[in-house]
Order: structure tokens, then sequence, then C-alpha cells
């Protein structure tokens, strides 16, 4: 069981309410994915699920638990990497199984850091500090550290945005397969992106949010068969279908305007 329960969830900044009365439930085992605009809250209800922040009112309970700080039962990736930037690549993935799995020879950690790191595509980065890593690096780097405490729940937030595309495809078929290799002990995952289709072809159900303040727009079951193969789902009547209602959905004040082929003022207008 790894059932993430939102009850009333609102989160203000000092004056500003960013999240509003929200209401989920993550069954155990689920794929969440959260799209929404920019600014709409996606960052700061990861936080509060990691508990690196607590709500300003309602309750978030693990398996009936209250969430009340970071845990080793929630593997995290944030957009800023958060490595520490002092210890090396393997150094950063080794400290995590240190907390993860006590009692292990370091010999064996070290051997489980560098099997993460390979899985990711960074073979030669062990002893390099994350300054000496490109963005992506880092961001694989801290993503084979979630992977490696192969905690049972995974939060993670546009951890591919920074990634080519086929580093990206690779790390997205390595994910699912993390998750489904053992069906009857799946990870519960939140995974925030500002991609539709990457959403779909992740997905359980995709949570769109909504701005001023963010609170849950929909939530749409994402009933495609697994395994999603690319070239075949991007074609799929099903996945053009809810593409198209989640695009509606995430752009509904927009799109008409986009369409009317309204332009923007500028600074330089009238001069
Ligand atoms: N530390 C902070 N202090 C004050 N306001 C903040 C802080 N972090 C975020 N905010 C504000 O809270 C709102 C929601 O931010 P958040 O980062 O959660 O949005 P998001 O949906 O993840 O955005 P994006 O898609 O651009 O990453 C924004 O208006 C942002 O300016």
């Amino acid at each position: 069981m790894h059932e993430i329960t939102l009850t009333n969830i609102s989160y203000a900044y000092g004056e500003q309410t960013v999240l509003e009365d929200i209401n989920f439930t993550a069954a155990a085992g689920e794929f969440i994915c959260l799209l929404g605009p920019s600014g709409c809250g996606k960052s700061t209800l990861l936080r509060l699920l990691a508990g690196l922040a607590r709500p300003t009112t309602g309750t978030l309970t693990l398996d009936g638990k209250p969430i009340n700080g970071p845990g080793l039962d929630r593997g995290v990736v944030f957009q800023d990497y958060s490595l520490f930037p002092w210890m090396t690549a393997g150094q950063n993935v080794v400290l995590a199984l240190e907390q993860a799995f006590p009692g292990k020879s370091r010999a064996r950690l070290r051997q489980t850091a560098q099997e993460y790191l390979e899985m990711v595509g960074l073979r030669d980065v062990f002893h390099k500090l994350p300054g000496a890593l490109s963005g992506g690096m880092r961001q694989r780097a801290a993503i084979a550290r979630a992977f490696a405490i192969n905690s049972p729940v995974l939060l993670m937030d546009e951890p591919f945005g920074a990634l080519d595309a086929i580093t990206r495809a690779r790390l997205q078929d390595l994910l699912l397969q993390l998750w489904q290799q053992n069906t009857a002990e799946r990870k519960t995952v939140f995974f925030v992106t500002h991609d539709v289709e990457e959403a779909i072809l992740l997905a359980s159900r995709v949570m769109v949010m909504g701005l001023n303040p963010g609170s849950v727009r929909g939530v749409f079951p994402v009933d495609i068969p697994r395994p999603r193969r690319r070239q075949a789902l991007y074609t799929d009547p099903a996945f053009l279908t809810l593409r198209d209602r989640l695009i509606r959905e995430l752009h509904a004040d927009v799109l008409d305007e986009l369409d009317e082929g309204r332009t923007v003022r500028t600074a330089g207008e009238g001069i």
C-alpha cells in the first residue's frame, strides 16, 4: 500500500494563496501526471508531498499517516537538480543509499551507485563534482539517486525537461520499467510535466490544474494499454482524442484568444 490522499489542501506564500482546496487520492501504484499552466502551483504541491513544506490548511497522508516531513519512503527529483555540490556525483548517490540501506557495505553501495549512474547513461561521472557536469548530466545523476533508493513513492518535478529528445525517451522508458517491474509493488508516482504527450505516455491518470489560485480542473484516466509504444501511440485515436481534450482543458482560457491572432503590445509601440 502506498496510497496518497490530499484533503482540502491549501497553501499560501504569505498573502498569496497558490493552492486552494485540493482534494485527490492516488491509489497505491498509480502513476499520476500533473499538468497545468506555469505558476499554478505544481512544484508547490510536490514540495508538500515531499514534506518540504506544510499545507496552510488541509491534510496529506501516505497510507493514512500524515506527511510531516521528508522521508526515505519518497524519492524526489526536483528541477534544480538538488545534488550536494561539494560531493561527487557518485558520493551523492552513495549518501542516499547509505541512508536507505544502513548496514550494507560501502563497496556494495558504491557498486549500486555506479550501476544506477550507468542506467541513466552516466558511465564516467562517479568521481566528478556536479559543477563539472552539464545541466542534463546533473539532472540524470539526481534521477539515478532517486531510482537507486527504490522508494515506494516517487515525486518528480519536470525531471526530463532539460534533456535532449533521445535521452528523454530513454529515461521515460527506464522510469516505466522501474515502475512496472514488480506489479505487486508498483511505486506511486507524481510526475510534473508541461508536455501533454509525455503525460499520456506515462500516466495512469492526468491531473490538470488551473490558475488563480491553483486547483484541480479535472482528472483524466489514460485508458490506453501498456506498453505504450511511441510510434503506435501517436496515431492511436484514443491518444489523439485525449491529447486534444487535455490541450483544451489546459488552455481553455487562451485558445480563443490565440486563434483570433491578437498581437501583443510591445514596449516599442508608438515610439
Ligand atoms: N518561495 C516562494 N516564495 C513566494 N512565492 C513563491 C515561492 N515559490 C513559488 N511561489 C509562487 O507560487 C506560485 C506557484 O509556483 P510553483 O512553482 O508551485 O508553480 P508551477 O506550477 O510549478 O510553475 P512552473 O510550471 O512554472 O514550474 C507562483 O505564483 C510563484 O511565484
